[in-house]
């Protein structure tokens, strides 16, 4: 390089002092910039035969692309490093990440294979990241996720990371409306059915006292990161395309193909997803219009009846997202299937035994209160639940009085004990089985709660009225674990301890546990779960 001009025209000082431009935007995070820096060295070094400065600036703009969520263009620049250079370190180590947050975690252990055996300093990081990664292919085959260390360390440090999985479950045409998902198999209680990451989250700390304002900055963010997110990758857009916008006839909605959730090693062909949106016409029904009907329909809370969300010690308190696939899962009053945050993923399991062909259902609201209340609450979602529970409570002729009296009753707050005793002394005497005996006991779970919570109820009315673990086991039956039934649970045991087999007590909480927060954890941190659920003073949100 005579006088210090290299051969594509960039002279050492003009290098050097886009280095150190590039040096202070990337302290800066400013990405954008970064990457037009990056885009000059590489222009300008393309011509030369400068392959180190080459390779380093398409693996620096690499990372860059891909913290913008261009995962597809970062590919392609470290695939360009690699021709170049095949052993390229940093190209390596940013491919091997870009593949891990992409679920390809074979192809990302083969990269970082490769950078370990490149020597230097950083082997023994690769290796580890190669371990990473099988871990993950494992977990992302068998669905199997153990929290219970970071469960027991008070969900210090980075919240575990997770595989997506799509589990014994398939997208079908529900009796519910439009599509719905299914059991393929039988699953136990507490099993897991899917994990799937969050397109976007939108999340903030918002007072009780805060405003629709406020919660509409969260919104906006969040809505503003989904629009990012499917202009960025061609398959989140693909995904994003096949939800429901609440406009289509129920019968036209298309059933997706379950491929289309898998992220299977070795199908990593971008260019065929990304037709969607070269393709003028998929684009143009892409439009953010099409996002915000899709968001309205699908996106789902994590603070919601059916959630639970752990590791945000209390910090968080409005959290929204899309998930795809648990996106697909329609409503029901007697719900299988409740779902725990960990970081952005969603972890749905099974809240009670599901058989194969059953659909599987959450509730989208609050569903331990009367028909009434539920009937309320379905239209403002804008449908007419129909499942078994509403129907039986709806149509049922021998207790619909019973039913009318008590709901009047729970709105006029009287002796709640004496509410229990004369809906429980009805259905004795009517011969009402236990499925719907626990269908009425749920409706009305809020005035069995009160009778529990107060001593003086408790000794007033003595043995007219069941113990609190009885009627929480028979609520679990029907309508699924839930943390509301799981401290009723956890409270009523305590109690039943002293007179009962300790370890059967024990087995009864610890499966309700399964139904309420899945198998993530092992029977020791269950129990520090419990600890936190029972735990109303220290404010702590699982
Ligand atoms: C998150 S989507 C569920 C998937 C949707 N069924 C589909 O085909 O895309 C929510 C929408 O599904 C329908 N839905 C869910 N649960 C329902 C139920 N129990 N009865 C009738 N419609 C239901 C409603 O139209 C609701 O707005």
């Amino acid at each position: 390089m005579a006088g210090g001009l290299r051969d594509g025209g960039l002279d050492d000082e003009t290098l050097q002092q886009l280095r150190s431009r590039a040096t202070q935007l990337l302290l800066k995070e400013n990405w954008s910039e970064y990457i037009a820096v990056c885009s000059q060295i590489i222009d300008a070094v393309a011509a030369s035969d400068d392959r180190r400065v080459l390779c380093s600036a398409l693996a620096h703009r690499a990372d860059a692309r891909a913290r913008l969520g261009d995962a597809a263009g970062a590919l392609a620049d470290c695939d360009a490093a690699l021709a170049a250079d095949p052993a390229h370190h940093g190209a390596l180590l940013s491919k091997g990440t870009i593949l891990r947050g992409l679920g390809r975690y074979a192809l990302a252990a083969d990269c970082f294979r490769a950078a370990a055996g490149c020597g230097g300093g950083g082997a023994d990081g690769a290796r580890e990241l190669v371990e990473q990664c099988r871990h993950l292919e494992s977990q992302a085959r068998s669905g199997a996720v153990d929290l219970s260390d970071w469960v027991l360390s008070g969900f210090a440090g980075k919240c575990p990371d997770l595989a997506e999985y799509v589990g014994p479950v398939e997208v079908r045409r529900s009796a519910h409306g439009g599509r719905g998902v299914f059991a393929i198999k039988n699953v136990e209680a507490g099993s897991t059915l899917m994990i799937a990451k969050a397109v976007a989250i939108g999340r903030g700390v918002l007072q009780d006292t805060a405003d629709g304002g406020e919660k509409m900055v969260v919104w906006k963010d969040f809505v503003d990161k989904v629009l990012d997110a499917a202009e960025k990758c061609p398959r989140t857009a693909a995904l994003v395309h096949t939800l429901s916008t609440g406009e289509e006839q129920q019968d036209q909605l298309v059933v997706p193909e379950m491929a289309l959730f898998r992220q299977e090693a070795g199908d990593l062909d971008l260019s065929d997803a990304t037709n969607v949106v070269t393709d003028k016409g998929a684009q143009a029904v892409l439009d953010v219009d099409r996002i915000l009907k899709v968001l309205d329909v699908n996106c789902l809370t994590e603070d919601a009846p059916a959630a639970d969300v752990l590791g945000n010690n209390g910090v968080v308190n409005c959290g929204v997202g899309l998930w795809i696939l648990p996106s697909f899962i329609n409503h029901s009053c007697q719900p299988n299937a409740r779902r725990t945050h960990v970081g952005d993923h969603a972890i749905v399991h099974a809240s009670r035994d599901i058989k194969a062909g059953e659909e599987i259902t959450f509730s989208y609201f609050d569903v331990l209160v009367p028909v009434s209340k539920r009937r309320e609450a379905s239209s403002a979602w804008g449908f007419e639940c129909k499942c078994d529970r509403c129907r039986l409570e709806s149509d049922d002729f021998v207790l619909k009085q019973e039913i009318l009296k008590s709901e009047k009753d729970l709105v006029s707050e009287g002796d709640m004990g004496a509410l229990v005793v004369r809906l429980e002394e009805k259905m004795r005497k009517s011969m009402v089985k236990e499925r719907r005996k626990a269908f009425l006991r749920a409706s009305f779970w809020s005035a069995y709660s009160t009778l529990y919570d107060s001593d003086k109820l408790v000794r007033k009315w003595g043995r007219r009225v069941p113990s609190e673990a009885l009627v929480a086991e028979s609520i679990v039956d029907a309508v699924g674990g839930n943390e509301s039934i799981l401290k009723a649970m956890l409270r009523g045991a305590r109690d039943a301890n002293a007179c009962s087999n300790r370890l059967e007590v024990e087995d009864k909480v610890v499966r309700i546990g399964r139904a309420t927060y899945g198998k993530v954890v092992k029977r020791h941190a269950m129990r520090a779960l419990f600890r936190l659920a029972l735990d109303d003073n220290n404010n702590i949100n699982l």
